[in-house]
């Protein structure tokens, strides 16, 4: 059915199948609150003779321009399946997740034609459901832009010595640049004139089933240069259909404009195809659980490019380039040492030979930005080579970021490839056990520093903890620091690779948990934000780097716990690391209070801190009468000296005087499961602890550490929130709602793009904040508010809005949770 323009379009599904019922809130999980487009080129879409529609350049333009950003479709797995993939579809969609989804691209994205020798790479941007489009390599006016479909494109590719499309240097043996773009041009031109001939016969050019007709005279082989010397075409500025002829126009109207140039010898080739397919296979766009952070993802950070000169050299004259180069590092803008931190070049390789070098080799010099070609040549003159001849060359402007796109990223030079893992520092593995081993975590990019301990960063997430009980019981001592590599990316995948059903189903259960802490707070007057901590599954940054296993089953990133079989699952955790129900060691429950306490600071989060403080004192309490821990609980008592002896601090400032302040009463709701873990908050430790007697903290201030702790709230924590958050040095904090008017600590997705530092990460974004002695990681439940309200209506039988409760709009415009 055609829907018209009185018929709202229907809600996107959601990346689970559900279908979002609820307006923008939900909507705002799945799709971002705007979706970035882009065709600032004027590209032009124009028929081919064979192969249909593809866009074209209206000018020139230089690699690494991004000529387009093309929102997209997405076809759900069964969808796909069933309906898409059995229509013309299929032709145009590209894998949109290793699940099954496709994704059709709107805007010109779909209209790339496939050559083997592409101008473009694309890069799928799942979070923004988009695909970035970005030359490769410099174009003139009147080529075709060409991507590469991979495999699949095999089958357009000619195998009798025919013109391909956006056939590169690639296939410079028998055609260069300018011969590709000639050819273009004459394509363009042959449609123009068949149009004109017969009106509206583009139509069945595009389908590609006119009969073959009889081709013009190929022209004269030609460049444009403009008036001011450099590389220009006639002026094709207009997108419009009429484009084709207005190439002719030009061209007939102002010859003497144009004057046939020598081959230029700058281009470079795309030898590796772009990383479409690669990509495809990752899970991420249908991730419900995603991680918040300014850090790129290695597998869609676009490639970008800097413009340089090289020399062309015999390959006699090579062992004089680099004297040559560090001689006048400095001024070849490389900086004092060559190939050091301040080298922009680095990661280049200084030497590369192509075909169309004919024997001689490229050396790489500097950044275009740097000198002249003129310079470049007299340095070159007066130093080793004067036979050399100077070329221009796009080099990537960092190391590949994954083996998978070292392909891209080499593409017109040679460069190294950063090894994810390898910028990891080498973690001690600790003893695994069986938990350790199962919550092995996924290498966050983004993380938490803890002390004098910082994150690991960069690995790719393949821990391998071993899986077995370690029959040693005595905690192993933290690993000493290490000097830390700069955290570079976020490894999704391995973040999707790590969400498994069961670890989903933990979060869901833990956010329908403040759903009804929060639903318990409104019955109360009280605002409907609440808050939920538990020992964490999460992934460590800390712990678990490639091989390097685990830490206990709290996960703790002081130091590795390890505990025996009996010991974890006395801790509350199951043999596969995830937690019992309603049986982890710690677990508070605590909602806003400002309105009863009339105290404008009562948040929950901070409410629950103070619980946690009034936790953990009991708990060292517990420790310090160890003798009175009877024979039958010398599991708890390991897991409490483990704890005690790994997961605090002292001496903080942060006082824990006020604590317990309406939060005692904060899990009130009535659930079965729910009210056991209720009161092992209440008591401070497992039901058949043996500390069941509560004893005040006995020194103030040193036991409000949320240390190891993850907390779940209802809504993004405000700055205050997010701040005090950082002091009692919290782990994880997973949020289901962002903050009303961006103004939250954590997120600020709301505001756009260009105030925020990256994707989801905010303009405060405390939680990377460098300056601060401690990061935590925040992760947002992106699934759908249908699938916590289903959860919590299991859990306690009862159907509630929870978009609507947690509207806090509706409290006013100032409120922040
Ligand atoms: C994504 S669409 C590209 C736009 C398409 N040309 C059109 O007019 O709609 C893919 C289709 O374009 C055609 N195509 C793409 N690249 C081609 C090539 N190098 N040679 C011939 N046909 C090609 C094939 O029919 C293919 O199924």
């Amino acid at each position: 059915m055609a829907l018209d323009e009185a018929d709202p379009p229907p809600p996107p599904s959601t990346s689970n199948g559900h279908r979002h019922t609820k307006g923008l809130v939900a909507e705002e999980h799945h799709y971002p609150p705007s979706t970035p487009h882009l065709n600032p080129h004027n590209l032009l879409i124009l028929s081919h003779q064979s192969r249909g529609r593809g866009v074209y350049a209206s000018k020139s333009m230089s690699a690494g321009t991004l000529l387009e950003i093309s929102p997209v479709l997405v076809f759900e797995p069964e969808e796909w399946r069933n309906y898409g993939c059995k229509t013309v579809l299929d032709s145009y969609t590209f894998k949109w997740s290793g699940m099954g989804a496709h994704a059709l691209a709107l805007g010109l994205g779909s209209l790339f034609n496939h050559s083997p020798h592409p101008s473009v790479s694309f890069t799928l941007d799942r979070p923004s459901h988009s695909i970035r489009y970005t030359l490769v390599r410099d174009v003139v006016a009147g080529e075709e832009l060409c991507i590469s479909y991979g495999p699949w494109g095999k089958q357009y590719e000619s195998t009798n010595g025919n013109v391909v499309a956006g056939e590169s240097d690639a296939a410079a043996d028998e055609t260069d640049e300018e011969q590709r773009c000639s050819r273009d041009l004459d394509d363009m031109l042959r449609i123009g004139q068949e149009r004109g001939a017969e009106g509206s016969g583009a139509e069945s050019e595009a389908s590609g089933s006119s009969p073959r007709r009889q081709l013009p005279k190929r022209r004269t082989r030609t460049r444009y240069t403009g008036a001011s010397g450099s590389t220009a075409a006639p002026a094709l500025a207009s997108a419009s259909a009429s484009s084709s002829s207005a190439i002719k126009d030009q061209q007939q109207q102002s010859p003497a404009s144009l004057t046939p140039q020598p081959p230029r010898r700058t281009t470079t080739r795309l030898t590796t195809p772009p990383p479409s397919i690669q990509y495809a296979a990752s899970c991420v766009s249908s991730h419900p659980i995603w991680r918040l952070t300014s850090l790129p993802d290695p597998a869609t950070i676009p490639l970008t490019l800097i413009p340089c000169w090289a020399l062309t050299i015999s390959p006699t004259s090579s062992s004089s380039v680099l004297p040559f180069l560090r001689k006048h590092s400095r001024v070849l803008g490389r900086g004092p040492q060559l190939g050091g931190e301040e080298d922009p070049l680095r990661h280049a390789k200084t030497l590369s030979r192509r075909q169309e070098d004919g024997g001689k080799l490229r050396a790489l010099v500097c950044p275009q930005a740097a000198l002249s070609e003129e310079e470049v040549r007299s340095l070159a003159e007066r130093g080793f080579a004067a036979e050399a001849e100077v070329v221009k060359v796009n080099v990537a402007s960092s190391a590949a970021p994954l083996k998978e796109r070292a392909g891209e990223w080499c593409a017109s030079w040679p460069v190294a490839f950063r090894s994810v893992q390898a910028t990891a520092p080498v973690v001690p593995a600790p003893p695994p056990t069986t938990a350790a081993a199962a919550t092995s975590p996924p290498q966050a990019g983004a993380a938490a520093t803890n002390g004098s301990r910082t994150n690991t960063g960069t690995g790719t997430g393949t821990g391998t903890g071993s899986g077995t009980d370690s029959p040693t019981p005595a905690p192993v001592p933290a690993p000493s620091p290490s000097p830390q590599p700069p955290n570079l990316f976020v490894d999704r995948r391995a973040d999707c690779a790590f969400w498994s059903p069961p670890r989903t189903a933990w979060v869901i259960r833990k956010l329908a948990r403040c759903v009804l802490t929060a639903m318990s707070a409104s019955s109360r007057g009280e605002l409907p934000i609440a808050v939920h901590i538990c020992p964490s599954i999460l992934p460590s940054t800390t712990i678990g780097t490639s091989g390097g296993g685990g830490g206990g089953p709290d996960g703790s990133a002081h130091a590795p716990l390890t505990l025996s079989a009996a010991a974890t699952t006395a801790a509350g955790w199951d043999v596969d690391g995830l937690p019992l129900e309603g049986g982890e060691a710690i677990e508070v429950d605590a909602a806003d209070t400002r309105v009863g306490q009339r105290n404008p600071i009562k948040h929950a989060v901070g409410n629950a801190v103070s619980r946690v403080a009034e936790i953990r004192a009991e708990r060292r309490a517990a420790v310090d009468t160890a003798g009175a821990i009877g024979e039958g609980s010398t599991a708890a008592a390991e897991y409490l000296a483990a704890t005690s002896s790994t997961g605090t601090t002292r001496g903080s400032a942060f006082s824990s005087s006020g604590s317990g302040l309406g939060s005692g009463s904060a899990s009130g709701f009535a659930s079965p499961s729910a009210s056991a873990s209720a009161s092992a908050s209440a008591s401070g430790s497992r039901p058949d602890s043996p500390s069941s007697a509560f004893q005040p903290p006995l020194l103030n201030g040193q036991d409000y550490l949320l240390t190891s702790l993850t907390l779940f709230t209802t809504h993004e924590p405000c700055i205050y929130c997010s701040m005090s958050l950082v002091h009692s040095r919290v782990r994880h904090v997973v949020l289901l709602t962002p903050s009303p008017r961006g103004s939250g600590g954590c997120c600020g997705s709301q505001l756009p793009e260009s105030r925020r530092c990256a994707e989801d990460g905010g303009p405060y974004a405390l939680h990377e904040q460098r300056g601060l002695n401690h990061r935590f990681e925040v992760w947002r439940w992106r699934g759908g508010l249908d699938v916590v309200q289903e959860e919590v209506r299991r859990i306690s039988g009862e159907k509630v809005d929870v978009a609507d409760l947690l509207d806090l709009a509706k409290w006013g415009r100032a409120v922040d949770p």
